[in-house]
């Protein structure tokens, strides 16, 4: 679904550049043919995972191994030049002048900023680099367990040499920055060109909750990703079905039916999803629907550039771990909770805590029809957790913690005293 946005919306702002996919063998063909209507190229991958599980963990993102997956752009030697997109991004104006910088150009991380944020970079493919990189995997680790952690210490030059090499934030606004730096944000917030949801709630698993001042701020943005995402739904199909891959209809009016089917209907995206009443859809729907005109996502028309690749490309990463993505049965914002990616590293209670949060609900099935009275309670309380969880962990990431209560500092220490241990 990442994918699929980061394509739509930099062909929506009529990038000059050709736009390629790496997927890891696991995507279903399915999801490929669907990738391949909207990207010039599907380059399958190996996945390489840095299986550096104690320093994951420290990042709480176990799931982040596989990202040295992204390594694999630097053996794209049929380009001479490329900007890597992670697959969270949405881009919101052309951002073509990106391939006036060098190899590497990124925008600092909000969470270190001697650190470069590696969702958005500027490289040179080369084999020689490739070899380099795989050999300092090698000998030195990652030190935060993922891609980022790696390239930071092989480009170790970054933070101080070049400052042409800096990317302004705006290329890469990290959703984080309206709670940690509010006012700058309100300030510059709107010269935004390419955001990032980096972090572990996604577009696609949020509940699309915003009811804090996030909701003025980043929900926007997470309204815009929405709108692209369903108005892709109406651009494709494939090739294979008749209609030219890169040509788009004419506006697209936000796609309502159907989401409250999505109950009983079991989804195939991943067994760690869990579907949500359909009450909670139609409030998502409110949620995201456009506030006003100047919100509203207008598709225009456009095509695929036709001219040959100029040598240089954007690029972006795909790989699914489970299952099969079918885009079609997503008829409008998920209401799927992440569950490996659960109560991470929001401060925890005895009620609130990780095993009871996640491990339990991984272990049960997807809450389907056809079950007696006291089983339907009994997971649809569970998901009432879950569901609680996550709203609380959105309060406190939108600096809304409950400092009186269960996000008390006493609850806060036994969390870091836990994860220290
Ligand atoms: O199952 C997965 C997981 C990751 N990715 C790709 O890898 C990227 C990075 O993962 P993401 O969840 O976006 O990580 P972030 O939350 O953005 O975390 C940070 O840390 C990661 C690990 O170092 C870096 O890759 C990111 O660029 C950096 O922003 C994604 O966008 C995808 O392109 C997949 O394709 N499939
Ligand atoms: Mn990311």
């Amino acid at each position: 679904m990442g994918a699929i946005v980061v394509a739509r919306s930099l062909r929506r702002h009529g990038t000059t550049r050709s736009i390629v996919v790496m997927v890891t063998p696991n995507v279903s063909q399915r999801a490929r043919l669907g990738l391949e209507g909207l990207f010039d190229k599907v380059i399958v991958v190996d996945v390489m995972d840095s299986e550096d599980q104690l320093r994951l963990s420290m990042l709480r993102r176990p799931e982040l191994g596989i990202t040295f997956t992204k390594l694999h752009c630097w053996t794209l030697t049929q380009y001479s030049k490329c900007v890597f997109l992670d697959a969270d991004t949405l881009v919101l104006c052309n951002v073509d002048e990106l391939f006036d910088r060098d190899e590497l150009s990124a925008a600092p991380d909000p969470g270190w900023p001697d650190c470069f944020n590696s969702g958005v970079f500027v490289f040179r493919p080369c084999l020689h680099t490739h070899a380099r990189l795989l050999e300092h995997a090698l000998q030195h680790g990652s030190f935060d367990g993922g891609d980022q952690g790696l390239l930071n210490t092989f480009f170790s030059s970054w933070s101080e040499a070049d400052i042409s090499k800096h990317l302004p934030f705006i290329y890469n606004l990290t959703t984080s920055s309206t709670y940690t730096y509010l006012p700058a944000f309100k300030q510059f917030g709107h010269n935004a060109k390419i955001v990032h949801f980096l972090g572990v709630m996604k577009p696609w698993s949020s509940q699309g909750r915003t009811e804090s001042s996030q909701s003025q701020n980043m929900g926007r943005f997470l309204t815009l990703w929405w709108n692209e995402y369903r108005a892709q739904k109406n651009c494709q199909p494939p090739a294979s079905e008749g209609e030219p891959p890169h040509k788009f209809e004419k506006t697209q009016q936000v796609q309502r039916e159907g989401a409250k089917s999505l109950f009983s209907k079991k989804l195939e995206i991943s067994d760690l999803l869990l579907t949500q009443s359909s009450v909670q859809m139609e409030e998502m729907h409110s949620m995201t629907e456009p506030k006003d005109k100047e919100e509203e996502v207008k598709v225009q028309e456009g095509s695929k550039g036709e001219e040959e690749h100029h040598g240089e490309m954007h690029t972006t990463q795909l790989t699914s771990s489970e299952g099969d993505f079918h885009p079609e049965e997503v008829k409008g914002p998920s209401q799927f909770l992440p569950l490996s990616h659960t109560p991470v590293n929001s401060p925890v209670d005895e009620d609130m805590s990780p095993s009871r949060g996640s491990k339990d609900i991984q272990d049960s099935p997807l809450i389907t029809e056809g079950l007696d009275n006291s089983q339907t309670k009994t997971r649809v309380s569970e998901a009432d957790r879950v569901r609680e969880e996550l709203q609380r962990r959105q309060l406190w990431e939108a600096g809304q913690a409950d400092y009186m209560g269960r996000d008390a500092f006493k609850n806060i220490k036994k969390m870091l005293d836990c994860f220290l241990e």
